[in-house]
């Protein structure tokens, strides 16, 4: 038996074998074939296992995850019955007398520069086709198992380098007990998604995918961050135990599902949810959530060949509109780029990619993908109760264009006779310093404000959210976080404005005593906890939090924070 610790990504407790998502061994060496029938041969054999093997994933996508997840697989598929990939393939092993393996990556890479190089959006994403089919063949060709999250059919866990959302997306509940990884971070996104598909997660651990094996049993203990390995049954029976405590907890916190938030001495707040889809209404719903107060919708335009249209968009706005009843929805515009990257925009790899051409500063630039997602968000805003939120704003120009760039396409709709709702809020993430300090401008041109604690972190201590080895920096209690918080809030008051805060900050148990003595208006945090806050801040007197917060601002380092709130709120 054996032990790690990582970081806690997502509660709850795993028990199960583990299964490794590691990227398989693909390389081989030129050789010189006599019998060129028989490799033509063994070449075929690897199509033909290769296409009964897509056939299954497609099918099991289809089932799972939607048609639009599926299309891909699709594709896959027509690239194996080219004739004008596969023949100059069968061609080479019989003229030059070489290995399949080396005429298939020799031909397939030919093709993929050569359709990468065209100034065609669609040839380019057949290069990408024909690279991930190469990678299926080679697996066959060397039997060597290419391993695909969907496919998982039994109880596992699954042990992984780096999750990265869209494998997180192809998770399948049911199967998939619990994961841990290499790297990453609490707010790193696979681990966000892990928390709204409630998947027990440890990140992190720095070693995992070289300390288990196939079939190993893991414990995956999501509330400590520890993961065992092959434990003893004693262990096995505590972990049990802590599973059903765990449960019993979680029903005792379900009672205030329909209740609103309130302070032990009457002051009101807003709890509500983080979403990546519509699917995670549900999870906002059963979490008595009030509301969502950020929706990613990148994540729309994740997993898939091509950027959703404005149709598909409308329907995924209107669904969420609509499932919420009225209740408030903030919509963030499209937040693409660091760990999040759309390989069919074909952007420039950039070494600093969360200080790179990302989010506001790619759509300002974009336009069509911008002006197509905000027509889609204007035509739904009748649906129900909308706000729209901005991205990694930098400058007050940045916000002025695209609120600019709304309201002319609002314009346009109204010109067509297309209603729009006259009463959405527009606001925006406030997630890099240089706006937290200049918040008191910015406050008298917005509607809200929500700070996304995620990035105003790792960008204010300059510590890569992604990276566990800088995660000693990641510090959301530091005194110099807290006082952006406090810039931020009293900024948006002064101008009759409300704050909320979407960082994974606004959920933490250590942080809600602070948030509420800062006068944090709306906490929006995974569906997952938020039956949790409420319940805790139903024993906090927002006057005492108060006067917490102001000594917490006083503070030298995050240690004598920690130590502070603690010693306070222990008492409850
Ligand atoms: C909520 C945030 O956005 P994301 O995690 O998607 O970057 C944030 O930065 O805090
Ligand atoms: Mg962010």
């Amino acid at each position: 038996m054996s032990f790690l610790q990582g970081i806690a990504a997502s509660s709850g407790i795993a028990i199960a074998k583990a299964y490794r998502l590691v990227e398989p061994d693909l390389s081989f060496e030129k050789k010189t074939i006599e019998k060129v029938d028989s490799e033509v041969e063994r070449f075929e054999a690897a199509i033909a296992q290769s296409k009964s093997e897509l056939e299954m994933i497609r099918d099991n996508a289809r089932e799972n995850l939607g048609a639009d997840k599926a299309a891909i697989f699709e594709a896959h598929l027509l690239v194996l019955s080219d004739p004008e990939l596969l023949n100059p393939i069968k061609d080479k092993v019989k003229s030059d007398k070489v290995n399949a393996e080396f005429a298939l990556k020799e031909t397939a890479d030919m093709f993929v520069s050569m359709f990468e190089s065209m100034d065609n959006e669609y040839m380019r994403e057949r290069a990408a086709d024909i690279r991930d089919v190469t990678k299926r063949v080679l697996s066959h060709l060397l039997g060597v198992k290419i391993v695909n999250p969907s496919m998982i059919s039994e109880e596992v866990v699954v042990v992984a380098e780096d999750l990265t959302p869209s494998d997180t997306a192809q998770l399948n509940r049911q199967f998939v007990k619990g994961f841990t990884t290499d790297i990453g971070g609490r707010t790193s996104h696979s681990a966000i998604m892990a928390r709204s598909l409630e998947i027990p997660a440890v990140v992190g651990t720095k070693t995992v995918t070289r300390d288990i094996e196939n079939g190993d049993l893991v414990i995956v203990d999501g509330l400590k961050g520890e993961v065992h390995i092959n434990p003893t049954p004693e262990l096995v029976e505590q972990y049990k135990k802590a599973t059903e405590d765990f449960e019993a907890q979680k029903a005792e916190w379900a009672k205030l599902k329909n209740e609103h938030t309130y302070s032990a001495d009457g002051h009101q707040v807003e709890l509500v949810a983080n979403i990546g889809t519509p699917n995670d209404l549900e999870g906002v719903m059963n979490n008595g959530g009030e509301g969502v107060g950020l929706y990613r919708t990148e994540f729309l335009y994740m997993g898939r060949d091509e950027l959703p249209t404005e149709e598909e968009q409308f329907e995924s706005y209107k669904a969420v509109l609509e499932g919420l009843e009225g209740k408030p929805v903030v919509v963030r515009t499209l937040d693409i780029g660091g760990d999040k990257e759309l390989p069919y925009l074909k952007l420039p790899k950039e070494m600093n990619p969360f200080l790179g051409f990302r989010a506001i500063r790619l759509c300002l630039e974009e336009k069509e993908i911008f002006r197509t997602q905000l027509r889609a968000l204007l035509r739904a805003s009748t649906y129900g109760n909308l706000k729209i939120m901005f991205p990694m704003i930098a400058t007050l120009d940045e916000f002025r264009q695209a609120k600019a760039m709304l309201e002319e396409e609002k314009a346009k709709l109204q010109g067509e006779g297309i209603e729009v709702s006259d009463k959405i809020e527009v606001g925006i993430m406030v997630e890099i310093p240089s706006t937290a300090v200049l918040a008191d401008q910015f406050a008298k041109e917005v509607d809200f404000f929500s700070i996304g604690t995620n990035d105003l972190i790792q960008y204010t201590m300059a510590a890569d959210r992604m990276n566990e080895r800088v995660s000693y920096l990641y510090q959301p209690y530091n005194p110099s976080i807290l006082r952006l918080v406090k810039m931020v809030i009293d900024a948006a008051h002064k101008e009759g404005k409300w704050t909320g805060m979407c960082g994974e900050m606004a959920g933490d148990e250590t942080a809600i005593p602070l948030l509420l003595g800062l006068g944090l208006d709306e906490f929006s945090m995974s569906a997952t906890s938020i039956l949790k806050a409420r319940s805790q801040i139903r024993y906090l007197n927002k006057a005492e939090m108060e006067k917490l917060a102001a000594e917490a601002l006083q503070k030298s380092t995050t240690e004598e924070v920690i130590e502070m709130v603690t010693a306070a709120t222990s008492k409850n």
